[in-house]
């Protein structure tokens, strides 16, 4: 326990910091040094600062101050604005958007409310970087900032207009509390005085995620004082595009010589393989990234090695990623201690899509499940509508982008992140989706797509109670799973395409750390070739993985092209060549029959219409349509190859383990000769007695 005193914390993934700081709190208290309510402990979140206060109660302390730094400012607002200023405090606003709207409608701007958003968030950029309208458009652009539609003078204009619609409306927004709050301890030593005789101790947790507007109120709060103790982990700063800095916390011994910097090494989460990995990803980052990053030393039981696979395309790897969990829950993991990590929302669906498939049960945590984002209802009820006068005449893929432009798609992805740019990616996941449906059924129209929709929307919108958590990575922040899936780990999603500049690339290897250290046991990496099937595999496996070749296997170089699944066999189906003519194969559809459009089926036709026959009545009975049992490429490919037992069935592109568990002995039973009617009641009846 440190005396009291500027104090730095630096401490390092799964190492314990609220643990730290609570004890260290709960000494001061204890031992009579510290008076609780002289105690004022900041945090980002409300839901951080309950949990700081349940561990003091735990430890016996009551009384101390854990508010985030908006909730502190708040409370002195109200209180001293009547002395300060006369009369009551402003209004506060709960969102930007309404306002940020008027003063675009002034300026005869004209946005929708996803562009609105984000606008409001380079507003909040703005101002917790202390910029006004004035000084807004030169460090944008030293920033590199790229507001959605507007070049940055229109910014600025568009800042200037809103703080004038405030102001008429006499109400203030987030950032104003804390800006008026620094502005009274500024301007009223009197003020300045009574505050910083109320709290003696300040302690900040996650401090690396502090922006300089937080930083110049705890400034004030502290005045001369020196009692003041930070925690935080440099390598895990993953908001900088907010305006958080961790140059507070690595500059914090500068700014106060005599500091005392403590660092907390001993990692108690995950097992030393993990550990070596996420050390491995950090050294390897820049200098400037690496200043003040604690080497990690574990202190849990060894477990099995980190795994990295790519797969040739996304359905693939999200195929095999469900495939791997399901068989994980039916070998008694809880399904609540797994977690797949990605790095955009958007790539939730094909995981949320094959989890359904596989029967596993998930939630989507800090965001909407697919379905339920408005782009994409929006989105799905345009199709709708033009599923009833779909005239056949472009390919599937075309025409629904026609149509998805309706709901603000356009082929060039907007410039920037944010929301508009997570919209525009949820719309691309439903024009792959229309692709995928079309290669695997070439029949496939806009009523098969709107089904298939449909189909997924209802069983994803299935509520799960206890299942597979799926989570952007910034959503992982601070949690912890036995078994964590970090998926889509290549170039363009990791680091994202977007992030330009060393910065921007330290920062994504930084959220790629915080990935990797959510897991406590095991750890399954893996990247796909391509976005849809067939398409040429142009991806790389991520660049930050290299330097962990050692750990992860000669498949972590970038050279490194997907080959499928480590683990898979070959696919027969995924000839490059026509068996007949040796002509390429262009298309998932023909890669998966093994044969050209041009040559005949070499397929037994009474044994084909079988398998159609018996594929009818199987989704009639589940209420499917019939590609969802086999698309009709892996129905010829089943007949062409006729395999005579489960491995040769199982090596089939398009029958996965659990449609080999649910129909392999039908199918296989059908190749031999059997009839499907019989086959069907046979079903009904087994299915009749276990209900
Ligand atoms: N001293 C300790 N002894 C044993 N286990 C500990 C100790 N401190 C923390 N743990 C356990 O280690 C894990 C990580 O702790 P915690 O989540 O507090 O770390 P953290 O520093 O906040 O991590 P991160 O920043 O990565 O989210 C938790 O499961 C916690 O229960």
């Amino acid at each position: 326990m440190a005396p009291p005193g500027p104090l730095c914390i630096l401490a390092g993934a799964g190492t314990g910091k609220t643990r730290a700081i609570t004890h260290r709190i709960a000494y001061a208290v204890h031992s009579g040094a510290q008076q609780p309510q002289r105690v004022l402990a900041l945090t980002f979140t409300a839901r951080a600062a309950g949990e700081m206060r349940t561990r003091l109660r735990g430890l016996g302390v009551q009384g101390v101050q854990a508010r985030t730094f908006h909730a502190a400012a708040l409370r002195q607002l109200h209180f001293f604005w009547p002395q300060a200023i006369g009369g009551a405090a402003p209004e506060v606003m709960s969102h930007k958007a309404a306002a940020v709207a008027e003063a675009a409608s002034r300026l005869r701007m004209q946005f929708d409310r996803t562009t609105v958003r984000d606008l409001a968030a380079e507003i909040e950029w703005a101002k917790v970087n202390l910029l006004t309208p004035q000084s807004y458009a030169a460090r944008a652009r030293e920033q590199r900032r790229e507001p959605p539609g507007l070049d940055l003078t229109a910014m600025a204009r568009l800042f200037e207009a809103y703080e004038d619609v405030k102001q008429r409306r006499g109400v203030i927004d987030f950032e104003d509390v804390l800006l008026l709050t620094v502005g009274i301890l500024d301007e009223r030593e009197d003020i300045a005085r009574t505050v910083r005789g109320q709290y003696r101790q300040f302690v900040v947790d996650e401090y690396q995620d502090v922006n300089d507007l937080q930083q110049r109120l705890l400034d004030q709060w502290l005045g001369e004082r020196k009692d003041i103790c930070v925690v935080g982990d440099p390598a895990q700063t993953i908001y900088s595009f907010t305006g958080a800095s961790p140059r507070h916390l690595v500059g914090f011994p500068q700014r106060f010589p005599g500091a005392r910097v403590v660092r907390l090494v001993r990692n108690y989460r995950s097992t030393p393989q993990i550990v070596g990995l996420a050390n491995t990803i950090v050294s390897s980052g820049t200098q400037a990234a690496r200043d003040g990053a604690v080497r990690l030393l574990a202190q849990s039981e060894p477990g099995p090695a980190p795994e990295l696979t790519s797969h040739p395309d996304d359905p693939a790897e999200a195929a095999a990623v469900a495939e791997r969990i399901r068989g994980l829950v039916a070998g008694g993991h809880p399904a609540a201690e797994i977690a797949i990590l990605f790095r955009t929302n958007a790539q939730s669906e094909a995981f949320e899509s094959a989890l359904t498939d596989a029967g596993v049960a998930y939630l989507v945590r800090g965001g909407d499940r697919f379905f339920a984002r408005k782009e994409v209802r929006d989105a799905v009820l345009l199709l709708r509508g033009a599923a009833r006068s779909d005239d056949d005449e472009k390919p599937l893929g075309e025409i629904t982008r026609d149509v998805i432009t309706g709901a603000g798609w356009s082929h060039e992805p907007p410039s920037g992140s944010g929301a508009t740019r997570e919209r525009w990616e949820s719309l691309t996941a439903l024009a792959t989706l229309a692709d995928d449906i079309a290669a695997a059924a070439p029949e496939a129209r806009l009523p098969e797509l709107v089904a298939e929709l449909e189909r997924r929307a209802a069983e994803q919108h299935a509520p799960a109670v206890q299942g597979v958590t799926l989570a952007s990575l910034h959503a992982a922040k601070g949690l912890e799973w036995d078994t964590v899936f970090l998926v889509g780990a290549s170039d363009g999603l990791m680091p994202i395409s977007m992030a330009e500049g060393p910065d921007a690339i330290e920062e994504e290897r930084r959220l790629l750390y915080v990935g990797l250290t959510r897991a406590r046991k095991q750890l399954f990496l893996s990247w796909s070739g391509a976005r849809t099937p067939g398409a040429r595999a142009t991806r790389r496996v991520s660049r930050f993985l290299a330097p962990a070749a050692d750990i992860l296997g000669q498949g972590a170089r970038s050279e490194a092209r997907s080959g499928g699944s480590k683990r898979s066999a070959p696919k027969v189906a995924r000839l490059a060549h026509c068996r007949s003519c040796g002509a390429e194969l262009v298309s998932a559809a023909q890669r998966k029959t093994g044969r050209c459009d041009d040559c005949p089926p070499t397929y037994d036709e009474a044994t084909f219409e079988r398998l159609r026959a018996w594929r009818l009545a199987v989704a009639r009975d589940a209420s499917v349509p019939a590609y969802v049992v086999f698309t009709d490429a892996t129905l010829t490919a089943i007949a062409e190859n006729a395999p005579s037992d489960e491995g040769g069935l199982s090596v089939i592109s398009g029958v996965g383990a659990r449609k080999l568990e649910q129909y392999g002995s039908d199918v296989l039973a059908i190749l031999a000769g059997a009839d499907p009617q019989e086959l069907i009641e046979k079903r009904s009846a087994t299915k009749d007695s276990d209900d």
